[in-house]
């Protein structure tokens, strides 16, 4: 192969990695992986794992058009923070106008995705979901308010929603269990990494609440929330919607969680803020994980 072959393909290649990453491609992952749960768990008279699969490709989409979205707003506090200063717009490797253009078209494609082949439903609400994340929370409360995650994070949490409503076509209050359950996560989940990140945030002047509050409060607001999740967990086995088996896994992934907490609160060690925040990812996902097993396992036996 010529240089100028290998150069061109090296090019190819780093601009490929550069579009994947402004998707936040592991952030996605787990958002589908909780919209196939709502899509697994929504009433329906039989299996339609096309109807899944296209309104998975959809959702994915939009929520990959808000990453990028957010690559492009948060561009200039990027550039400033070591966590994201290597970011292909906060690099300039990819310009505003292409990202936006990449946003945009991901954006329009998913839209008519779910709009013309899962239902309009579904269609507005990722778009709105897409709004609330990357025009309200990104533009304006994580700029204004130290809360910003606590209202944010609800974006975030739509997609079993999504995916219930990709299947049944209708809102019902099932789906708003899960919504909750990533909602309550959400905050131990982020403040965990404010607290390792702090000086970042306060070098851009984001009201993070390590920033404004101090790290100890935001310690005393984590364990908080991990005692307010775990009670939130109880409730889909509580309204009937799972078995024992996701009320014992749930039980033992918060006890992880809380233990995380405590530990995080009274340990003093350096390296727990980022373990409690790995541990968040993990938690996450085996926890939805557990809502198919029991569903698809446990209640075969009853
Ligand atoms: C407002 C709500 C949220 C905030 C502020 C937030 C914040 C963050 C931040 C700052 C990171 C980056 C860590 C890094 O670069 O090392 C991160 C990573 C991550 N978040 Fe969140 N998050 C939120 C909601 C969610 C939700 C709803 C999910 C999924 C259901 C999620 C899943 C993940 C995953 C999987 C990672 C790891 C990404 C990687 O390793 O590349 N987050 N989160
Ligand atoms: C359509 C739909 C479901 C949209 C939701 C999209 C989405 C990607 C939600 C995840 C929330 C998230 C990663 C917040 C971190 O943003 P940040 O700006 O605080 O983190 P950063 O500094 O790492 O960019």
């Amino acid at each position: 192969m010529s240089i100028s072959k290998m150069l061109l393909t090296q090019e190819l290649r780093q601009s490929w990695r550069d579009y994947y990453q402004l998707t936040k491609p592991k952030v996605v992952a787990l958002l589908l992986l909780t919209a196939w749960v709502g899509m697994l768990l929504a009433p329906s008279v039989q299996s339609q794992p096309v109807l899944m699969l296209i309104a998975l490709c959809g959702i994915g989409m939009l929520s990959a058009a808000a990453a990028a979205l957010n690559h492009v707003l948060d561009q200039n506090i990027d550039a400033k923070m070591a966590r994201t200063q290597r970011r292909p717009v906060a690099t300039g490797r990819v310009s505003s106008h292409q990202a936006l253009g990449f946003a945009l078209t991901l954006a329009a494609v998913g839209f008519v995705v779910l709009y013309s082949w899962v239902n309009p439903l579904t269609a507005w609400l990722t778009l709105a979901s897409l709004f609330g994340y990357a025009g309200i929370y990104t533009m304006f409360l994580k700029r204004a308010t130290p809360q910003n995650i606590v209202i944010g994070g609800l974006a975030g949490a739509m997609p079993p929603l999504l995916g219930w409503t990709s299947i049944s076509g209708t809102l019902s209050a099932e789906p708003w269990l899960l919504v909750m359950i990533i909602f309550a996560w959400t905050p131990p989940h982020f403040w965990a990494l404010a607290i390792h990140r702090r000086d970042d945030y306060a070098k851009v002047n984001m009201p993070m609440l390590p920033v404004t509050h101090g790290i100890e409060f935001t310690k005393t607001a984590i364990l908080f929330y991990t005692m307010i999740l775990t009670l939130v967990c109880l409730m889909p086995y509580l309204v009937g919607m799972s078995g024992v088996l996701y009320l014992a896994g749930s039980l033992l992934l918060n006890l992880g969680f809380i233990s995380h907490a405590w530990r995080l609160k009274f340990a003093d060690d350096p390296k727990q803020p980022m373990l409690m925040f790995r541990f968040s990812i993990y938690h996450l996902m085996l926890l939805f994980l557990l809502l198919i097993l029991d569903q698809q396992w446990f209640w075969r036996w009853q």
